[in-house]
């Protein structure tokens, strides 16, 4: 699906002031007597760097954060932007289309179909109970745009709690990937021998349903502290679970309100900055009214689907496509995304296609036709599946492109400047969002949290990353970024009324800071 945005302006809120960190716990485990921690450091990233695959690469890590997770979280954290497309996206794609094939040990828990009726005594399995914080919950159905990947879903979950761990302190032991086993439709993982999950179809919805409602309701007694990250489901069931249980239990989808906060945070600093290079007014009213403004915007996204643009005479539409879809167009209907860029005159073109190409040459050269600086979201996972390539960008429009993906892809010298990508990618909003559901004890988690997150990251530019006309900030600042964000997604929930934690309300704003700095836990 391609969402094409017309103009759209905001202006800042307070920057955050960041309280220092406590200092690091001196690593301490099963390490020979001469040997210096320094040193050791330096040995695991030269063997992390022997690897000339990246599966390799993350074969290694996770030996590696098994043996010793002291060591591993602190070389993530110093190696933030070589870890990252490592141990999560891009590679994780790779790691879990291989799962069968590479599995070495168990790391999280399975939750299958043919536990129904005895899901409790499944999760009573889990050796730290009373520790869980933060489940990340996938059913495979969906992972990345890679399609239904069944039981082999696994490290979609692991590479995500690595990031809570890694980018939000939160302590390994509180975390717990599932994969829940409802089976698969891929036919290549029902004939693999060495495929780990059961064999069979998919189960209907409504046998899913029930499975969930058991599922859900027996997370909420066996770890009544958790929060619960859905990842990865397919879109309608995705849609249906989100809605069905936000109002019971704290949990969140990070494909659908994650990605949503991280885009937005994006696009506010990209609306500045191509509304400035245009010379046109700012178009948005100050921050805090998003939910009001979903009217206004809906009359400025154009949405395309494979059949073309997205309008309400079409006929029939899926329920999500329904929101945006236009009233005011009656057709004939257009489906070439060209022709769709000349009629509606864009600023920004987004995808979450998952079609490598989607956006060509022509189109990115329509947006640099339309715009002095044209955004360009290619947001579609992973890299082998972006709508284009930051280089594609760059070079079609000369070099002026506010630009973002889903995955990461190297900053380009061109004509002796030096160009970044942004990474529009959820991994900068769910470990602060998770950070500061679980620290205000939520009963839910409300769309205002969610906006709460996403101004939080827009706002946490430093003066120099701004200066750099940069839309997301470093990643190596993830802890300062991820407290920032904690912090205002604990004082939305109080106005709310969903936090559950009262002597945070009575904290002013460098104390809570302080707070959600003092837990994080540090290797
Ligand atoms: O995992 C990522 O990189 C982002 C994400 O949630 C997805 O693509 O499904
Ligand atoms: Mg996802």
């Amino acid at each position: 699906m391609t969402i094409v945005l017309t103009p759209y302006w905001s202006n800042g809120v307070q920057k955050l002031k960041m309280a220092p960190q406590p200092p690091p716990k001196p690593a301490h485990g099963l390490t020979p007597p001469t040997l210096n921690d320094e040193v050791h450091a330096q040995r695991c990233m030269a063997q992390l760097r022997s690897k000339d695959k990246d599966i390799e690469k993350y074969i290694y890590l996770s030996a590696l954060k098994e043996q010793d997770p002291h060591m591993f979280y602190r070389l993530c954290l110093s190696h933030m932007p070589e870890f990252t497309p490592i141990i999560y996206t891009p590679t994780v794609g790779q790691a879990c289309q291989e799962y069968s094939k590479n599995y070495r040990r168990p790391e999280g828990l399975f939750v299958s179909i043919k536990d129904k009726g005895k899901i409790r005594s499944v999760l009573k399995a889990w050796p730290k109970l009373d520790d869980a914080r933060i489940s990340v919950v996938t059913d495979g159905s969906r992972i990345l745009g890679l399609g239904d990947l069944g039981i082999n879903g696994m490290p979609i979950s692991i590479g995500k709690l690595s990031l809570y761990i890694a980018g939000a302190g939160i302590r390994p032991h509180s975390t717990i990937p599932i994969c829940l086993d409802l089976g698969t439709n891929t036919q290549k993982y029902l004939d693999d021998p060495l495929y780990l999950g059961l064999r069979k179809k998919r189960v209907p919805t409504d046998e899913m349903t029930a499975f969930m409602d058991e599922f859900m309701y027996e997370m909420s007694i066996a770890f009544p502290k958790l929060l619960v990250q859905f990842e990865d489901f397919s879109t309608d069931h995705a849609f249906l679970y989100l809605e069905r249980y936000r109002n019971q239990y704290p949990v969140f989808n990070d494909d659908i309100q994650g990605t949503g906060a991280v885009v937005l945070s994006g696009f506010i600093n990209a609306a500045r900055l191509s509304s400035a290079a245009s010379g046109r007014p700012p178009l948005l009213a100050p921050h805090p009214l998003l939910r009001c403004r979903l009217g206004w915007s809906r009359e400025r996204i154009w949405l395309v689907d494979s059949q073309g643009l997205v309008y309400t005479a079409r006929g029939e539409l899926a329920e999500h496509k329904e929101y945006f879809a236009r009233r005011d167009y009656q057709g004939p209907p257009i489906k070439d995304l060209l022709d769709i860029l000349e009629y509606v005159k864009p600023t920004a073109l987004m995808g979450l296609s998952t079609m490598s190409g989607a956006f060509s040459r022509e189109a990115i050269e329509t947006m640099a036709a339309l715009n002095p600086l044209p955004i360009i979201f290619p947001l579609s996972n992973p890299v082998k599946l972006s709508e284009c390539t930051f280089e594609d960008a760059v070079k079609y429009t000369d070099g002026k492109v506010l630009f973002a993906s889903g995955s990461p892809f190297h900053e380009i010298n061109y004509n002796g400047k030096m160009l970044y990508p942004g990474q529009g990618n959820n991994m900068y909003i769910f470990p602060g969002l998770g950070l500061g559901a679980i620290l205000a004890r939520c009963s839910s988690v409300t769309d205002s949290m969610v906006e709460a997150s996403s101004l939080g990251l827009a706002n946490s530019l430093t003066p120099e990353e701004d200066a750099m006309g940069l839309l997301y900030p470093a990643i190596e600042r993830i802890r300062e970024i991820s407290a920032g964000i904690a912090m205002q997604v604990i004082r939305s929930a109080q106005e709310a009324g969903v936090d559950r934690h009262p002597e945070l309300r009575a904290m002013s704003d460098p104390e809570l800071l302080a707070f959600v700095n003092s837990k994080m836990w540090n290797p």
